[in-house]
């Protein structure tokens, strides 16, 4: 592979900070600039990054050997990483989305049987082969929106099969797509109808069927479960997601989405890496997350599609709590690929900075999914995931919403867009 060299990057966008862990407070703010930055990419690999000062130097003996890239006037970050999705999915719900727009709400819908049982049953349906397909696409797309690192769950099987099923095809996607994605298992997406009045027997059912059966194949990283009224209680959540620990799968919840229900103050109990939505936690909550070093996963597309006040990331911030931000990508609550209109929506919706939005996107997602030697920064001898924005700065990035800026993207040193 013919080495890459970027010159003159207005910003170039590193992340590098003394910050140990996942940022926090005034660590969101540190985005390691260098203003005509330069980088030297061989081998995947990111080899060398300063000023075009300091690289000329270093590498103008060299400069024959490589592809350059003026990026004058333009922004070079990290690839993005989005930490939250449920991309493998059969099927599609704008009757839905038309029905909410006619006042029916989400969990009124999922509750007669629509929402995420109305997906369950077209992914059950669906073949490994068109759930490729139809995720290959939409996996595409996030590249396109210079996306380099995607988390991805199952739980639209709610069986054991369409749940292995699903784990597979991320699998088989690794190993076909250029974007790495992490997969979580999350059995306990929703109680199946074939369960229901039986909702202990379908937790034992996770508990003894298919966890074992996914550590197994070694299909998942993380064990995610939906705490919320009517779906799976706080206690029931923590059978599961201890039930997971036991064979070596890392905790995520969805918690305090649509009612406060101590999801976060769970989420801090079992040690969860992340914590997802929390447009309700209690303030205790936000307090004991801080204290666990338990990651805010925060979904402002979603809040806006289903038309809710969106999380307060502000105080979350302010708590010590490190955020990251996420498109939610799935077919009920959020249909988006979008992380630059992500980045966006967490500024006009929660009041996070240009700087704190693009950390969330890239390191701290990153720390959320266990991806922080991998993704989420540019240093030497990381991965080179790299984007070329048609901006001169991360704050345009930000300010022109809506808009998607990307002009390149390598995902290990190799160009896709
Ligand atoms: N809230 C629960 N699960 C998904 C939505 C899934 C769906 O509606 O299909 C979410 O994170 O938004
Ligand atoms: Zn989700």
């Amino acid at each position: 592979m013919m080495p890459i060299w970027i010159k003159h990057a207005s910003q170039l966008v590193t992340m590098i900070s003394s910050a140990p862990g996942p940022r926090t407070g005034s660590e969101m703010s540190e985005l390691g600039i260098i203003e005509d930055g330069s980088l030297w990419i061989e081998d995947g690999k990111v080899i060398r990054a300063g000023t075009t000062e300091q690289l000329e130097q270093e590498f103008t003996e060299r400069a024959s050997e490589a592809e350059i890239i003026d990026a004058k006037g333009q922004l070079v970050t990290p690839g993005l990483v989005d930490p939250h999705t449920h991309v493998v999915y059969g099927g599609t719900r704008e009757v839905e989305f038309e029905k909410r727009l006619e006042g029916a709400s989400y969990m009124e819908i999922m509750n007669a049987g629509g929402g995420i049982h109305a997906t369950s049953s077209m992914t059950r349906e669906a073949t490994e082969k068109e759930l490729l397909e139809q995720t290959t696409k939409r996996l595409n797309s996030f590249l396109k929106h210079g996306v380099t690192t995607v988390e991805g769950k199952s739980g639209y099987g709610l069986n054991t099969e369409t749940e292995l099923k699903q784990l597979r095809v991320m699998k088989k996607l690794n190993e076909t797509h250029p974007i790495d994605l992490i997969p979580t298992f999350m059995g306990a997406h929703a109680v199946p109808k074939e369960y229901k009045g039986r909702e202990d027997e379908y937790v034992t059912h996770i508990i003894e069927d298919m966890i074992p059966k996914v550590a197994e194949e070694n299909l998942a990283r993380f064990n995610d479960v939906f705490c919320e009224k009517n779906v799976f209680t706080p206690e029931q959540s923590e059978r599961i997601l201890e039930a997971g620990k036991a064979y070596g799968l890392i905790p995520k919840i969805h918690a305090d989405e649509i009612e406060p229900y101590k999801g976060a103050e769970l989420a801090a109990k079992v040690g969860a890496i992340s914590a997802e939505h929390l447009l309700k936690a209690s303030d205790e909550g936000i307090h004991a997350m801080a204290d666990s070093g338990t990651i805010a996963c925060l979904l402002p597309a979603t809040a806006l599609y289903l038309r809710e006040e969106a999380a307060n990331a502000r105080k979350m911030i302010d708590a010590g709590v490190p955020v990251a931000i996420s498109t939610d990508c799935n077919p009920g609550s959020s249909p988006t690929t979008s992380m630059p209109l992500v980045m966006n929506l967490a500024c006009i919706l929660m009041r996070m900075t240009p700087a704190e939005a693009l950390s969330a996107a890239t390191i701290n997602a990153a720390w959320a999914i266990g991806e922080e030697q991998n993704a989420g920064i540019i240093d030497a001898g990381r991965n080179a995931d790299i984007v070329l924005w048609d901006v001169p700065s991360y704050q345009m990035l930000q300010y022109a919403f809506g808009v998607n800026h990307v002009k390149a993207v390598w995902k290990k040193g190799v160009r896709f867009v």
